[in-house]
Formats: C-alpha cells, structure tokens, sequence
C-alpha cells in the first residue's frame, strides 16, 4: 500500500464496512438502538466549560495503533485510559472505532465512556448516515466528520443527520482548500472546527498546518488543533496564538501514566 493513497483505501474499506452494517440491521433497528442510547453528554459544552474556567479544553484520544506508526500501546485498556484521562483533566474523550487500520472498536468507545463521565467522539471515517446513526447507538455524544472525504454537500447531510442524533459534530481540515469547502456547506449550530496536523495522505505532521490557517478563519469559529502535539511547549505555544482546544493521542498513549502526562502537558 502506497502512503500516498491511505485515505482512499480507508474509504475503500469503509464502503465494505457499510454494507456489511446494513446486513447486520435495517435502518429502523439501527435507529431503535440509537434511541435506546444513553443520553448524550455535550461534547462542545464540555469544551466550553474549560475554556470559560480558563483551561485549554483537550480531547483526549484512545487509539492503540495507526498506520504511520503501527502499534503504539500494548498494555491497552479503554476503561482504565478513560479514567486516566478524565484525572488528568480532559475535556471529552475521543475513541478509535476502526478496526482495520487503527486496531480499535466500537466496544471501545462503549467501555471507556462507562468508566467516566466524559463525553466522547467517534472517531471514525464516516461517509454514511447508517455510520452516524451507529455512532449515537454505541453511546458517541459527538463524530469526527472529514472534508477530504466528503463533498460539501455530503458533509452537510451528514452534519445535519448527526445534529437530528443530538450528536455534536467535529470537522476536519488540513488546508485553507478544504477551509473554503466546509465554510461553503453553510452548517449551522454545534460544530467545531478541527484542523489535523497530519496530512491523511502523506502522515507529514507539523503544527505550521494550524498556525498558517488562523489568519484565514472567520472571526468566532472555534478551533481545534489536531495531532503532533507533544510537549507542554506545544500546548503553550498554540495558546499564545489564541487556539485552546487539542485532539492529542500518541503522545499521551505512549506514557506509562497518560492521565499524569496529560496533567503535565496543559499546566
Ligand atoms: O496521535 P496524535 O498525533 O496526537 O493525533 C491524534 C489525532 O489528531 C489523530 O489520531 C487523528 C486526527 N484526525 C484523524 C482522523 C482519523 C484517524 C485519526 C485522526
């Protein structure tokens, strides 16, 4: 497999995963489990609320492998690693629920939002509306929704099917090309806007990709900044140009006690 093409073979395989959910359930009993869902918790407001107290507001990410680096944990337990993170201060949790490239599941989003009282996104390549539905019926208070592999108007109906979930809804860029789409799709309340660090396509990584766009996002749009955050340095940093919310794995996952090194990055 080529780097150059790792988006689009995830999508590949995410249209597989799609029919094979359809298989599994109707959409009526897809919507029966999404409603008998335990109530979302508020993914944005939970942000907010940190961002209010003065806090940076951080997402903090359960994911044991991805496909630049492989595996990146092996004593690996979601239900303790949501405890370690909510201890260490995060905002809201976010879970890998793909299977094939990031060796997560959806079992894992379940087990790790038992264990605290964080909300949680479904982080996910999502390009269908039985996926979002999916998503609300495994508990997810929001999903992760990705410009390079929607149109505007894909991203739009996908928006507005999580927002009929109650679900909150994260946005992803990397370039000012991408900006422009998603400011185009005309999305209204409860959403955010994260830019990835990390180019999907190439795994180049560095925090250049947020800091050039900010001069070029709408007054008022919240931002998070996503991936290759590593030391409190970073976090620092990011603050003093006015970002305050993070998406961060690898950098915690890596360490034996997450939630103290989460603790340590936003002090
Ligand atoms: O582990 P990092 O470098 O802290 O990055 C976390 C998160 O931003 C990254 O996992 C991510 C961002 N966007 C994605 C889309 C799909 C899968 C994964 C991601």
């Amino acid at each position: 497999m080529s780097k150059a093409d790792i988006l689009d073979t995830i999508l590949e395989r995410k249209r597989v995963e799609i029919d094979l959910l359809a298989r599994r359930y109707t959409r009526g009993e897809l919507e029966t489990l999404a409603r008998a869902a335990p109530a979302p918790r508020g993914f944005i407001r939970a942000l907010q609320a940190r961002l209010a107290a003065g806090g940076a507001g951080v997402i903090a990410e359960i994911k044991r492998a991805s496909p630049s680096k492989g595996l990146i944990r092996e004593d690996f337990d979601p239900a303790w690693l949501a405890r370690q993170y909510e201890s260490g201060g995060a905002a809201c949790l976010s879970v890998l629920t793909d299977e094939k490239f990031f060796q997560g599941h959806n079992a894992f989003l379940v087990q790790a939002r038992a264990a605290c009282s964080l909300p949680a996104i479904r982080k996910d390549f999502l390009i269908d509306e039985t996926q979002i539905i999916e998503a609300r019926a495994i508990g997810a208070d929001a999903v992760l929704l990705i410009a390079a592999a929607l149109e505007p108007a894909r991203l739009k109906a996908l928006y507005d099917c999580a927002r009929h979930w109650q679900l909150d809804v994260l946005v992803e860029i990397h370039d000012g090309e991408e900006l422009e789409q998603v400011l185009s799709a005309g999305l209204g309340e409860g959403w955010l806007l994260g830019i990835n660090n990390r180019n999907l396509r190439t795994f180049a990584t560095s925090l250049d990709a947020t800091l050039d766009l900010l001069p070029r996002l709408p007054a008022q749009l919240p931002v998070v900044t996503e991936s290759g955050i590593g030391s409190a340095a970073d976090v620092a940093h990011m603050r003093a140009h006015g970002v305050q919310m993070f998406l961060v794995g690898e950098s915690l996952m890596r360490q034996e006690r997450p939630g103290a090194a989460l603790r340590a990055l936003i002090a």
